[in-house]
């Protein structure tokens, strides 16, 4: 239990998915019941007064462990002594708009606020991204912050992995709570590659108890890695309230560990392990503590796993070299 406030920015705080997320966070569903949270939070100046909406709204829920909340357009003042940031505000994907889209609308945005993280935040901080093309945009805002650890940058596929959990459970009438071990590798994007092969259900090895080989390729794999279109084809808005819980869980696991027995996709610099080109921001299972990550090492990888975590990578590195010709990092 601690009494001094966290310090917690979010960006894009007028967006659709920071109107669940700060709400949750308000609450108490990151730190519990006992620790003050200070938001801090950035918006572009034509969001401000929608934001001030948002923070009267905050202000009428009285939450006890909403200790202060400061709101601007300005990244150095709104991340300063910042201990995590969750890098939300982002251009977002709309109807039939590709990723390869948003690389340069979303390079600047990531480039300047790398750079004021650099500059302000606390020296504890834990930087999530959320906002799309997340692992890219993370790279970017890592490569603008040569004075912090890389191992403080993360893009979320949390959504990814709660999404496998959801279908492997519905196919195979567990419940969430019985499976471990999914992991998704890769990018947030349709190349990711949800891996049912290591996950377990009640202890079991799931692909055995799916027994279904042409679900898991035909249909669990393309519905996980194609969700958020068809959750903007039916909302006709991309995913806001399980996009908002995903950072959280993300987060949650990231600051206050793993549980046991258990592990977490995130997407953190590439060592080179799993043969995945080093420097890239690249979704691995990882265990974590005391805001720490490690990489799931050890897992046995078939032909039919290494093509899809290759190209997967292979989709990165197109990524990476887009924003280095753009000079962004
Ligand atoms: N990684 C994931 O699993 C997911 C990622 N996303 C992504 O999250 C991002 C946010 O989504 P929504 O909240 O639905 O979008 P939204 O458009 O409702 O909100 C984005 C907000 O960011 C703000 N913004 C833009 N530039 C900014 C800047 N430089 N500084 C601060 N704020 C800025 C905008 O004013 C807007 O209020 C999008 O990129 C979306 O694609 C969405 C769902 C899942
Ligand atoms: O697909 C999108 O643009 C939104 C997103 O990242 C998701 O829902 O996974």
């Amino acid at each position: 239990m601690s009494t001094t406030p966290v310090k917690v920015a979010v960006t894009g705080a007028a967006g659709q998915i920071g109107y669940s997320l700060l709400f949750r966070i308000a609450s108490g569903a990151l730190f519990g019941p006992d620790t003050p949270v200070q938001l801090r939070l950035l918006e572009i100046t034509p969001a401000l007064k929608a934001l001030e909406g948002v923070v009267m709204e905050l202000d009428d829920c009285a939450f006890t462990t909403l200790d202060s909340v400061e709101i601007g357009d300005d990244a150095n003042t709104i991340f300063d002594g910042a201990n995590l940031a969750l890098l939300v505000g982002a251009r977002p994907r709309t109807k039939g708009m590709e990723r390869g889209d948003l690389l340069e609308a979303n390079g600047a945005i990531f480039t300047a606020q790398g750079k004021a993280l650099n500059e302000v935040a606390a020296d504890d901080i834990r930087i999530g991204v959320t906002g799309n093309p997340a692992n890219t945009n993370a790279l970017i805002a890592m490569s603008n912050a040569p004075d912090i650890p890389k191992e403080r940058f993360s893009a979320l596929t949390r959504l990814d992995h709660n999404r496998a959990l959801s279908q492997l459970a519905a196919k195979t009438g567990s419940k969430v709570a019985d499976i471990t071990k999914m992991t998704i590798w890769g990018n947030h994007s349709a190349t990711q590659y949800p891996d049912v092969f290591h996950a377990e259900i009640g202890g079991r090895n799931a692909a055995e108890v799916v027994d279904d080989r042409d679900w898991i390729e035909n249909d669990f794999i393309p519905t996980v890695a194609k969700r958020g279109a068809a959750i903007i084809e039916a909302r006709g808005a991309s995913s806001a309230a399980s996009a908002a819980s995903a950072t959280i869980d993300a987060a949650r696991d990231w600051l206050h560990g793993t549980p046991e027995g258990d592990w977490a996709s995130m997407a953190v610099v590439s060592d080179g392990s799993y043969g995945v080109p080093e420097g890239l921001i690249y979704s691995y299972p990882v265990t974590t503590s005391n805001g720490d990550w490690e990489i799931v090492q050890g897992l046995e990888i078939d032909e039919f796993s290494r093509g899809k975590m290759d190209a997967t990578a292979a989709e990165l590195v197109e990524e990476r070299d887009a924003v280095k010709e753009l000079g962004l990092i």
